[in-house]
């Protein structure tokens, strides 16, 4: 699903207008039969007090055609204009006229207001500002915010929460509003899913708007969010006279005294997403653990006994994973110099992999063009240096990526895999994944996919979602905090599966 941004939403907006030959006010109203069909069905017999705010804007005249259909159909409403401009929008005019032969006149709040009571158990519809916003909100605007964040209401933002940017990050944390859902119109806007400015959206719901689809298809987004039918697309099935050998050799090379567990998930799930074969290269502490916990798995050791240092490798594998447990001592770091200078095929770089990269920067430019690299934020920091806010760190991450030519992911709730200067953001998983050695499954099903003949970028989308998807189903059986790294792995088949089901219970 493509992430548009603020000038192609407005530009989807006009074009729609145009070839439907509607007026504006037509879209205004889709928008708010969508909310209003959404707060309906949540609310199902009850009928709370619903408060509406509503800036003078295009956003706050969506409040007020929303405000009209839910008093015709019998909620009490509360409708409040947020008076902090003469220069109305022609179809917040055309709203509050209508809202008016309804016999409701909105209180007209401004500087020298009283703020509304918001009672508990309420629902406050925050529809001052959208898109639109241009500045923090400041003042008495700023005060109504804080009110209503600090009210024990249900918050439900139209479009986006007001004073959330849609391209940079927030000057002033302070004056946005802490929505609990945001319904937003057609497309998902990044910063819903940035760890950053994510917390001011809640769950987000995407409503149609019936915006013209030549134009959604035929224009490029930099940014993408991944959804099942995404994924559906990236799968590729498999041939009935397929054999091993059509599903690629992955070779998984990490692990040191005391974390060759590392290295056993990662195998366990190359095996489990589908790698013809998977070869796994340990210290020789690792060659027993290995042969009886992953028996399907062939062992290779390094000459030492504790950790990696330069081996030989006389096979050629089709994928390779580097660094998980191998912590990042001198000879471990010229066992990877000799991988890189060697590599026939892309590396998946992880963990400690990652770390003597950052320590040693000259490795970089050996990287094998489509090497993938996945970083938690905290690695992701010491290969890029520090950032002020999550665009810095977008744009650091995708000059990185395309200056080296390698695939980044950046892990963590939604993670992002950066590639040709896309981003795609992902949305399965969930905080029980927060759990020791989930990212050396992620490696291990990643590479497999490479192995597999996926190309590393969709290796890499289609590997965290899958990742994800199999981290829904391990916390959905027993709950977030009992999953560990191996329920990960043993949802693999699960995470498959649901992308064919009708009815998928994830
Ligand atoms: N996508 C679609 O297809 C559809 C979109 N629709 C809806 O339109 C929304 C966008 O509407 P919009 O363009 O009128 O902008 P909106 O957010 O209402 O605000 C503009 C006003 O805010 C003002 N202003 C800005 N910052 C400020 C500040 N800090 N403090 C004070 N004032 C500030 C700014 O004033 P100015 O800077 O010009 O002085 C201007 O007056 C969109 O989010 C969606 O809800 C639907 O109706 C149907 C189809
Ligand atoms: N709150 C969360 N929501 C979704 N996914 C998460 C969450 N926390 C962690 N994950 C996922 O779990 C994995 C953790 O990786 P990492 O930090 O490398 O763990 P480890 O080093 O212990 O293996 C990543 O793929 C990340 O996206
Ligand atoms: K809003």
């Amino acid at each position: 699903m493509k992430i548009f941004n603020k000038e192609n939403i407005y530009k989807a907006d006009k074009i729609t207008i145009k070839n439907q030959n509607i007026e504006s006010e037509v879209l205004m109203e889709r928008a708010a039969i969508q909310i209003f069909g959404w707060l309906k069905t949540q609310l199902q017999e009850n009928f709370p007090t619903i408060h509406l705010f509503c800036g003078i804007g295009n956003n706050g005249g969506d409040g007020l055609a929303l405000a009209r259909l839910l008093l015709n159909d019998g909620y009490e409403v509360e409708v409040y204009v947020v008076n902090f401009s003469d220069k109305r929008s022609d179809d917040f005019l055309l709203n509050l006229a209508r809202l008016k032969e309804n016999k409701l006149w909105p209180e007209f709040i401004g500087e020298n207001s009283d703020l509304p009571q918001l009672p508990e158990g309420d629902i406050v519809i925050d529809a001052i500002f959208g898109i639109g916003l241009n500045r923090s909100a400041a003042g008495w605007i700023k005060e109504l915010i804080q009110h209503i964040n600090t009210s024990k209401t249900y918050v439900i933002a139209v479009d986006v929460p007001s004073g959330l940017y849609l391209d940079k990050a927030p000057d002033d944390k302070e004056a946005i509003v802490k929505a609990n859902t945001t319904i937003t119109f057609q497309f998902p806007k990044l910063v819903f899913f940035l760890p950053e400015t994510a917390e001011f959206a809640g769950n987000v719901e995407i409503v149609d708007l019936g915006l013209d689809r030549e134009f959604i298809n035929t224009t490029t987004s930099e940014a993408f969010l991944i959804s099942r039918n995404d994924a559906q697309r990236l799968y590729k099935p498999r041939a009935k006279f397929a054999h091993k050998g059509d599903f690629g050799h992955c070779l998984i090379v990490g692990g040191s005294y005391g974390k060759i567990g590392s290295v056993v998930l990662a195998t366990k799930a190359a095996l489990r997403a589908g790698a013809g074969k998977v070869t796994s290269l340990v210290p020789e502490c690792g060659y027993d653990i290995l042969q009886s916990t992953v028996p399907e798995a062939m062992v290779i050791t390094a000459f030492n006994d504790n950790f990696l240092i330069p081996t030989e490798i006389n096979f050629k594998p089709q994928s390779s994973v580097f660094g998980i447990g191998a912590g990042k001592g001198k000879k471990t770091a010229k066992f990877l110099e000799q991988l890189l200078t060697d590599a026939h095929s892309p590396l998946l770089i992880d963990a400690d992999g990652i770390n003597i990269l950052a320590e040693h920067t000259d490795l970089l430019e050996l990287l094998p063009e489509k090497s993938i690299l996945t970083p938690h934020p905290g690695e992701l920091k010491r290969l890029l240096g520090d950032w002020k806010d999550d665009f810095e760190k977008l744009n650091k991450a995708k000059d990185f990526s395309k200056k080296y030519k390698v695939v980044l992911v950046i892990k963590g709730a939604f993670s992002i895999t950066i590639a040709d200067d896309n981003l795609y953001i992902n949305t399965t998983g969930n905080p029980g994944m927060a759990t020791a050695g989930s990212g050396d499954v992620l490696s291990g099903i990643i590479s497999s996919l490479v192995a597999q003949g996926y190309d590393a970028t969709i290796a890499a989308v289609f590997g965290v979602y899958l990742h994800g998807k199999a981290g829904d189903y391990a916390a959905q059986e027993n709950g977030f905090e009992f999953v560990i790294a191996e329920d990960i792995v043993n949802n693999l088949g699960n995470a498959y599966k649901s992308l064919f089901q009708q009815h998928p219970e994830n």
